[in-house]
């Protein structure tokens, strides 16, 4: 099992949805940053379990415990380690799924992996849960981005079983900061109430939906990605792609570039006071795997939760006959909106690695001041 991400900053993840707890270890932060736990703290209720009637009914205080790395406030440049505690877990409603193998969770794919050993309750490591110490990472890297370099970033629904919100997420600070004080993150308010309602529908009915999700990170420098491998699309991709339930990425125009000549999807290049900028953004701030200076902007597909108490068809591995499932135990019948901080942090992740492979820690020692 691969539970560890990041070059120059290594993030690893461990525990179960219904075990002790969970929790992150965050390798490589230089000493001496200033860390908020009312900001980290304030992102992690974001994502929190049980809050409202489109989400879990499993209730989690998601109170992250610091146990090192932190110390008066700053990095003291040691592992830094939280822990979040499983309080409301219920693993009675797995008794019947150690066998019967849920449609579209990784049941069957972790069974075989792990040879059935792995937690199956709640689905063990492989549970939306384990983005809460994710989250926890990532907001302690977005603060790092905002005080140290001035980069925001910001996600929004864009949209949730096929309901869009076509108005546009304006690429200025205002809109990306408020967008994160947002319960139900949607611009159009007219497309937050379909979007709600198609939720709602779908849970009354034993369903769910899942939707898109659409990132701005802003105010990052052109120069940043480690090409070939290394790019900025394959690095966000990597760590997007490890959120459960994401099933796609694409960055600006994305597959819609398809539609357009060269003439039409060429961002062209102005100078103005010796600075460089570009006219349009369809590349999504990326060009040849390194960022141009515009925002980064990428989507990200999520799909409709796997459990859910309709009738499906499936198999006891116990027996190895066909049998059928209903999922019953509390479940969110949408994921996007609670995803949303999640891609926020990840992201933010990323962008901070990129920045401390290529400056290290002077970055740091510069705009701190103090060495
Ligand atoms: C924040 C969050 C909450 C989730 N909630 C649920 C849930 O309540 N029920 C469920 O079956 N899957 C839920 N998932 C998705 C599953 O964990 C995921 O589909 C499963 O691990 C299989 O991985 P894959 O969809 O990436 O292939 C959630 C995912 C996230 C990120
Ligand atoms: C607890 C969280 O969400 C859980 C994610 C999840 C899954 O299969 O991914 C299944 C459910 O777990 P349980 O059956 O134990 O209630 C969700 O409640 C959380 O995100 O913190």
């Amino acid at each position: 099992m691969s539970s560890m991400i990041g070059n120059k900053l290594k993030v690893s993840i461990f525990g179960e949805s219904h075990g002790g707890a969970i929790g992150v270890v965050i390798d490589g932060l230089p000493s001496g940053l200033e860390i908020d736990m009312n900001f980290i703290e304030s992102q992690m209720e974001r994502r929190a379990p049980g809050k409202d009637s489109f989400s879990t009914a499993r209730k989690e205080s998601d109170k992250p415990s610091v146990v090192s790395g932190l110390f008066e406030g700053k990095t003291t440049g040691s592992p830094l380690c939280a822990i979040i505690l499983n309080e409301d877990t219920r693993s009675k409603d797995y008794s019947y799924l150690k066998y019967a193998m849920r449609p579209g969770h990784a049941d069957y794919t972790g069974h075989v992996k792990y040879s059935g050993f792995n937690d199956y309750r709640g689905g063990g490591h492989f549970s939306g849960r384990i983005t809460a110490p994710l989250l926890f990472a990532g907001a302690l890297a977005m603060q790092v981005l905002e005080n140290y370099k001035g980069i925001l970033i910001g996600t929004r629904i864009k949209k949730i079983y096929g309901i869009a919100d076509n108005s546009s997420f304006e690429e200025n600070p205002e809109t990306v900061v408020n967008i994160r004080s947002m319960d139900f993150p949607v611009i159009d308010q007219q497309a937050k109430k379909l979007m709600q309602h198609e939720i709602l529908k779908a849970k009354e009915e034993g369903d769910s939906v899942g939707g898109v999700a659409e990132t701005i990170i802003l105010n990052i420098p052109a120069g940043y990605g480690e090409p070939f491998f290394d790019s900025v699309e394959s690095k966000i991709s990597h760590m997007i792609f490890s959120i459960p339930a994401v099933k796609g990425i694409e960055f600006g125009q994305g597959f819609n570039i398809t539609n357009m000549r060269g003439s039409e999807s060429n961002d062209p290049y102005y100078t103005q006071e010796g600075n460089v900028f570009l006219k349009s953004n369809n590349n999504g701030g990326i060009l040849g795997g390194i960022t141009n200076g515009m925002p980064v902007v990428f989507r990200t597909a999520i799909k409709p939760t796997p459990s859910i108490s309709k009738l499906q068809e499936t198999i006891d591995v116990s027996t190895m006959e066909n049998t059928t499932l209903q999922v019953s135990g509390r479940h969110d019948p949408c994921i996007v909106q609670r995803a949303i901080p999640v891609i926020d942090a990840a992201a933010a992740l990323v962008v901070l690695d990129l920045i401390m492979e290529r400056e290290g820690e002077i970055f740091f020692n510069k705009t701190k001041g103090d060495i």
